[in-house]
């Protein structure tokens, strides 16, 4: 189908923001933020549509993603909600800013 070689390129980019090199920006992107562990209990009431690496992987092994459009934004409502939650200058929102640098980069290449 035509759309086969988008997703195999979204896929060439998650790989990329999952390398060793990317590991201190990316690793809080790794999994859904967990508001109990982080004691963040205001989370979910903050953020509606949660959204992480882990769970764009899971969309896009199970072909979730029409096409490459749908799949960039959910990889943009990640960076958004890191923005909407953390603080300007914090260090998670710090490496959301780093890593959806990476991200653009490989995006337009
Ligand atoms: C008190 C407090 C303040 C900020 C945070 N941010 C934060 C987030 C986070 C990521 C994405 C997101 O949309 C929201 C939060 N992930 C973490 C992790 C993995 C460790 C430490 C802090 N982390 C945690 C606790």
């Amino acid at each position: 189908k035509k759309y086969q070689w988008e997703l195999r390129f979204c896929q060439e980019v998650l790989d990329e923001l999952h390398k060793p090199k990317y590991q201190l920006i990316a690793w809080a992107f790794y999994q859904p933020v967990d508001p109990v562990a982080l004691n963040i209990p205001t989370y979910h009431s903050v953020i509606k549509k949660p959204m992480d690496l882990s769970t764009i992987q899971s969309k896009l092994k199970t072909g979730q993603y029409e096409n490459a459009k749908e799949f960039e934004s959910d990889v943009r409502l990640m960076f958004k909600n890191c923005y909407r939650f953390n603080i300007a200058g914090d260090p998670t929102y710090a490496a959301g800013q780093q890593l959806e640098a990476v991200f653009d980069e490989k995006w337009e290449q």
